[in-house]
C-alpha cells in the first residue's frame, strides 16, 4: 500500500534534493509545491498583477483554479514541463512576494491535496508537514544554518550559470527567510 511522504524546511535546506532522490528510489511521484507558487507568481506578473493588489490577485487565481481543478494531473505535468523556467531565481523571488497572500495559499493547498489523494507522492515545501498534509504517513523536517544554506545556494546558482554574487545570494535568502517565516 502506498503512502504520502511530506518534507518541510527552509529555502536551501535540501528538500528538493532529498525528496527527488527518495521518490526515485522508492518509485514514487515527486511533487515540489514551490512550483505551484512559482507558476502562479509568474503568471500573475506576466498579466500585470502585483502582490499589493490583493483582491484582483485573488480573483484571477480563483478563475485559474477552476480551470486547473478540472484536470489536476494535466496541470501537474505542465508544471514539470515548465520546471526549468520556473526554477529561475527571479521567479523564486516573485513566488515569495505573492506567497504571503493567504487566499492564494489556500488555493494551492487545495490543488495539492486533491492531487495527493491518490497517494504514492513525496511532496516538498515549507508548511507541507503541518498545514498542507498534516496527516501524511511520514513527515520530515530538514534544516541547516542560514550561512550553510547561503553557501549551497551560491554554489547551486554558479553551477547553473546564473550569475549572482555571494552578497546577492545572501540578500535574497535572508529576505526570503523573513517573508517565509
Ligand atoms: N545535505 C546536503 N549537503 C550539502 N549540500 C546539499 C545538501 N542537500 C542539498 N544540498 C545542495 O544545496 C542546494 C539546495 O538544495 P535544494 O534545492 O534541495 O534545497 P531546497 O530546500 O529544495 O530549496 P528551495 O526551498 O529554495 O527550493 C543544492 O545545490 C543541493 O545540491
Ligand atoms: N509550500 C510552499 C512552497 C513554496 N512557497 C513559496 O514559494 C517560494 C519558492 O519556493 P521554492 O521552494 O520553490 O524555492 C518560497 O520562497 C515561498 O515563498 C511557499 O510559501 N510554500
Amino acid at each position: 500500500m502506498k503512502i504520502n511522504i511530506a518534507i518541510d524546511g527552509p529555502a536551501g535546506s535540501g528538500k528538493t534534493t532529498l525528496g527527488r532522490e527518495l521518490a526515485r528510489r522508492i518509485d514514487y511521484h515527486f511533487l515540489d509545491s514551490g512550483l505551484f507558487y512559482r507558476y502562479f507568481a509568474k503568471l500573475l506578473t506576466e498579466n500585470g498583477y502585483n502582490p499589493l493588489e490583493k483582491a484582483k490577485v485573488i480573483e484571477f487565481c480563483l478563475q485559474k483554479k477552476t480551470v486547473i481543478a478540472k484536470d489536476p494531473k494535466l496541470f501537474f505535468q505542465k508544471l514539470e514541463n515548465q520546471q526549468i523556467i520556473l526554477s529561475h531565481p527571479k521567479v523564486s523571488n516573485l513566488a515569495s512576494l505573492f506567497s504571503p497572500i493567504q487566499e492564494l495559499r489556500q488555493i494551492i493547498r487545495e490543488l495539492i491535496r486533491e492531487l495527493l489523494k491518490n497517494k504514492g507522492f513525496v511532496v516538498v515545501g515549507r508548511d507541507m508537514t503541518f498545514k498542507v498534509l498534516p496527516e501524511a504517513e511520514v513527515k520530515i523536517f530538514l534544516t541547516a544554518s542560514q550561512s550553510k544554506r547561503i553557501e549551497r545556494r551560491y554554489q547551486q546558482l554558479k553551477e547553473s550559470k546564473e550569475h549572482l554574487s555571494l552578497e546577492e545570494v545572501k540578500k535574497d535568502l535572508v529576505e526570503r527567510d523573513k517573508r517565509d517565516e
